[in-house]
């Protein structure tokens, strides 16, 4: 069985119409390829009822998948309207909806949830049953195919729920022998190279973890971005909800943001209880703030390459500027990761390289290859670490709550991964960045166009800092003996740290 869509409305004319009777018999008779261009043979819809009582016009349309009922009763305004005009002078003044019910296949029922303009959900033998509550404006908004195609994303979620995440192996390096076998955050911290932060999941770096890290990102620089021409830019890092709503993730972010909220007001008069408060108590009084402050306006940076988009929106470019190739390293990316105590492979409070590219598609999968030719050689020849690389669900997707692989070929995710010795020998790697080619998702989802009007592809490379720390200390330790020679050229001595007594 596949959809049932059974919609009941009028049109509500501005006379009686009763006299149109006899013309709407034929126009409704011969609607037959009206209601059927654009589906495949048999499967328009039709008209299972009407009848004319003064100022209303009732119908009653049946629908499949093709040309939905609501489509439908748009496409019979359109070709009666003129008619009732010009021979009776009646105008059809709107549309109203009495029932509006969409069925749809399922092999199970979904749990209880609330969806706007749903005013009941039920699963019958084989299928759940939608009692829409729409009005013309909602219909002229497209308002229920975007509740269709909500329902069967969830009904779809049913089932790849199960399937693992989408994995394929791509390339991975010889095995190495590690003589390290501790976990390194343990070790660094016992060193004071770092200490936790006051915030949750969230880590302050000594002189030496900063070398660390700053060694990274100049080999990132010198050996990666400046040979192939990416120019450093500085990305916003607070996001408004426009922004998210472009790129996608308004879909699906909510449970793993930093929500910003403004103050009301910058009175200082406005907040003196609050401080009055504290001074008295010496607790902040978060319940009586909670009055104080907006509605979130978003929130902190999360994917790092969203709020860049802005720069190029609604632009049209010359050809000659292709391929713009930009990286940003301007601040902290910040995600509410699950519970419990993690190391600093899985923190709330990150540092990552955004490396961005734009251009026609054969030059955003050109530049990706080329990244990924540059972190071979990083990986083998300066870190010499033992790692992998594995086509997964593409990132903008996961963070849709989508899985799979999209449909495009060659557009997609490679996640870099790592063993981590003291994880064991079957312990689960860590991804420590990716390359992605997005295809045309941000360049269309920001409106941006290239002068001769080629479709423009996108891509971006997260590369994070905690991730290479992380994966490089836990393979190598973190005593710069046992570091390979290259890498030891570009770090320089490790700086003294603090001792506490
Ligand atoms: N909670 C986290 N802690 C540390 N690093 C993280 C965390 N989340 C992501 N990263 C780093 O950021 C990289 C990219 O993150 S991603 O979600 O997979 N991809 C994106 O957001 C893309 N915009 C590319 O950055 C990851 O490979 C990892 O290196
Ligand atoms: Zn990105």
């Amino acid at each position: 069985m596949d959809l049932e869509f059974d919609l009941s409305a009028s049109f509500r004319t501005s006379a009686d119409a009763s006299a149109a009777r006899d013309t709407l018999e034929s126009l409704f008779n011969d609607a037959e390829n009206l209601l059927s261009k654009g589906a495949p043979e048999g499967q328009g819809a039709r008209i299972a009822h009407w009848n004319v009582e003064e100022d209303r016009i009732n119908l009653q349309i049946l629908s499949g998948r093709y040309v939905r009922a609501h489509d439908a009763v748009l496409r019979l305004r359109k070709k009666i309207a003129p008619e009732l005009g010009k021979k009776f002078h009646v105008g059809i003044r709107g549309i109203e909806v009495h029932s509006f019910t969409i069925k749809i296949p399922s092999e199970a029922d979904l749990k209880e949830i609330k969806i706007p303009f749903v005013t009941n959900m039920e699963y019958k033998d084989g299928s759940i049953l939608l009692t829409l509550d729409v009005t013309e404006s909602e219909i002229e908004k497209r308002i229920p195919d975007r509740i269709l195609t909500l329902i069967e994303d969830k009904i779809a979620a049913l089932t790849y729920g199960g399937k693992a995440e989408h994995w394929n192996l791509l390339w991975q390096s010889e095995e190495k022998k590690q003589p390290f076998k501790l976990d390194p955050t343990q070790e660094m911290m016992k060193r004071g190279w770092i200490k936790r932060g006051a915030s949750r999941g969230q880590w302050i770096h000594g002189p030496q973890s900063t070398r660390l890290f700053r060694a990274f990102e100049k080999i990132v620089v010198e050996e990666l971005l400046e040979p192939l021409g990416y120019r450093e830019m500085m990305f916003p890092k607070l996001i408004p909800w426009e922004v998210w709503k472009k790129s996608g993730h308004a879909k699906g972010v909510y449970p793993e943001i930093y929500y910003v909220c403004p103050p009301k007001t910058r009175d200082p008069e406005y907040w003196e209880e609050i401080s009055d408060y504290y001074k008295v108590t010496h607790e902040v009084p978060v319940s009586r703030i909670k009055e104080k402050i907006g509605d979130p306006i978003g929130g902190m940076c999360y994917a790092q390459c969203p709020p860049f988009w802005v720069f190029l929106q609604g632009e049209t470019i010359a050809n000659d500027q292709f391929p713009i190739k930009v990286f940003d390293r301007s601040g902290t990316s910040h995600r509410y990761e699950s519970g419990g105590i993690h190391g600093m492979e899985r923190v709330d409070e990150f540092h990552r390289i955004e490396i961005l590219w734009t251009g026609t598609p054969e030059q955003v999968t050109k530049a990706s290859n080329q990244l990924q030719e540059k972190y071979k050689h990083i990986f083998n020849n300066i870190l010499d670490l033992e790692w992998r690389m594995a086509w997964v669900t593409p990132w903008f997707m996961a963070q849709e709550g989508l899985a799979g692989v999209s449909q495009q070929n060659d557009v997609g995710t490679i996640d870099y991964e790592a063993p981590l010795p003291y994880r064991g020998k079957d312990g689960e790697w860590l991804e420590f960045q990716n390359v992605s080619v997005n295809g045309n998702k941000y360049p269309s989802g920001f409106n941006v166009k290239c002068q001769s009007g080629e479709e423009l592809w996108s891509g971006c490379s997260g590369v994070g800092l905690e991730r290479w720390a992380s994966v490089f200390l836990a393979q190598k330790g973190l005593d710069p003996e046992g570091w390979p020679e290259e890498f030891r050229k570009i770090v320089g001595e490790i700086p003294e740290g603090f001792s506490f007594l």
